[in-house]
């Protein structure tokens, strides 16, 4: 039973089986095998746009990375609260844009920031304004922190907000499968189509040892990321074994598989927690579950095995926030997830 991570999660049969099928022998190096050439094909086909697409070794060089591409002196970048790349990074998008400040931006719903929240952010920094430094990009997450998923509607309503000042607009995709599955639209319309300008693109939570990939809808911005990436020490000289793993992720639509598993076990998680009497942080609308439940039975399902971690107090908005004898905790699951695992934990509650 374990709900740890994601991250703790193996590599899934179709991505093992493409990199021992290309383990063998000679292959250009640094992106120049046919496998490399095929795979950013397959980015283009599937995103159906002409895509520049760069990968990085871990999500953390993807997000700070792709916002350096956009960096401006002063630059302020605007984010969830408990967006990974403000909480989770080390500062490393800080350190790689030179000095960017990120500004958590209020009025969150549902896990996830607001046009609303985000118009109130950008109207309290002055424009020209040398002191206050100047917006540089909007950055959500896709699927969120909270395991919430922005619909396109929501997505396309920040867009225009960040367009109103000319910003654009970078989608964490960390989990970026989860998310497609569970609203069930097409790559294109959960990104471009909607004003997404950046994605960091995830594999590795989702069934591949460690792929992530910079992807580019528009190739201008694109015109210095080799440079940056080279610099940032994120070009892969055997790049053929990160192109190996998307290969197998993307065949036969295995990625969309994986994920629409790891969704179902924590909707089956969620349900039955509900049904025994606990009670959602945020809904579940991708492969991560924010529970509340009694602190007896967390003890009792730590006692009997269950590996999970509690969700930290001061990220719990003040209306939800557990009672003195609950606790909040995240349960992710994996591709890798059994249902009998999920049967084992509801059977302890
Ligand atoms: C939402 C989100 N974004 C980005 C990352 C960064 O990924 P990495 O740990 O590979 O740097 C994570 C890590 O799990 C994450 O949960
Ligand atoms: C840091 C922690 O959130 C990690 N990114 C995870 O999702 O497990």
């Amino acid at each position: 039973m374990n709900f740890a991570s994601d991250n703790w999660a193996g590599a899934a049969p179709s991505v093992m089986a493409a990199l021992a099928r290309h383990s063998a022998g000679p292959a250009p190096a640094y992106g120049n095998d046919a496998v490399t050439q095929g795979v950013i094909q397959q980015f283009r086909d599937i995103f159906e746009t002409d895509a520049a697409v760069y990968y990085t070794a871990t999500g953390t060089a993807a997000n700070a990375l792709a916002l350096t591409a956009y960096a401006r002196p002063g630059g302020i970048i605007f984010c969830h609260p408990e967006a990974h790349i403000q909480v989770d990074e080390c500062g490393a998008a800080e350190f790689m844009t030179g000095g960017s400040k990120l500004v958590s931006v209020g009025g969150q719903v549902n896990g996830k920031i607001t046009a609303d929240g985000l118009a109130s952010a950008l109207a309290a920094l002055p424009e020209g304004s040398a002191m206050h430094g100047q917006a540089a990009a909007v950055s959500i997450t896709q699927a969120s922190e909270h395991g919430t998923v922005y619909s396109l509607e929501e997505i396309r309503a920040i867009k225009a907000q960040a367009e109103s000042r000319r910003l654009p607009l970078h989608m964490d995709g960390a989990r970026f499968a989860n998310a497609l599955v569970s609203l069930g639209v097409t790559p294109a319309e959960m990104t471009w189509k909607a004003g997404v300008d950046v994605l960091s693109f995830g594999g590795t939570k989702n069934g591949c040892w460690c792929a992530e990939a910079v992807i580019f809808f528009n190739q201008e911005a694109a015109r210095s990321f080799e440079y940056l990436r080279k610099r940032a020490g994120h070009e892969f000289s055997k790049a053929r074994f990160v192109s190996a793993q998307l290969e197998g992720y993307f065949e036969n639509g295995n990625w969309l598989q994986t994920a629409r598993h790891a969704n179902a076990m924590a909707a089956k998680l969620s349900e039955g927690i509900v049904a025994s009497g606990g009670r959602m942080a945020w809904p579940t609308e991708a492969n991560e579950v924010f529970a509340i439940i009694e602190k007896v039975q967390a003890d009792r399902l730590r006692q009997n095995g269950a590996v999970f971690h509690p969700w930290p107090e001061h990220a719990i908005p003040a209306e939800l926030k557990p009672s003195e004898n609950e606790i909040c905790v995240r349960l992710v699951a994996s591709f890798a997830t059994e249902s009998t695992e999920t049967e084992r934990f509801l059977s302890l509650l």
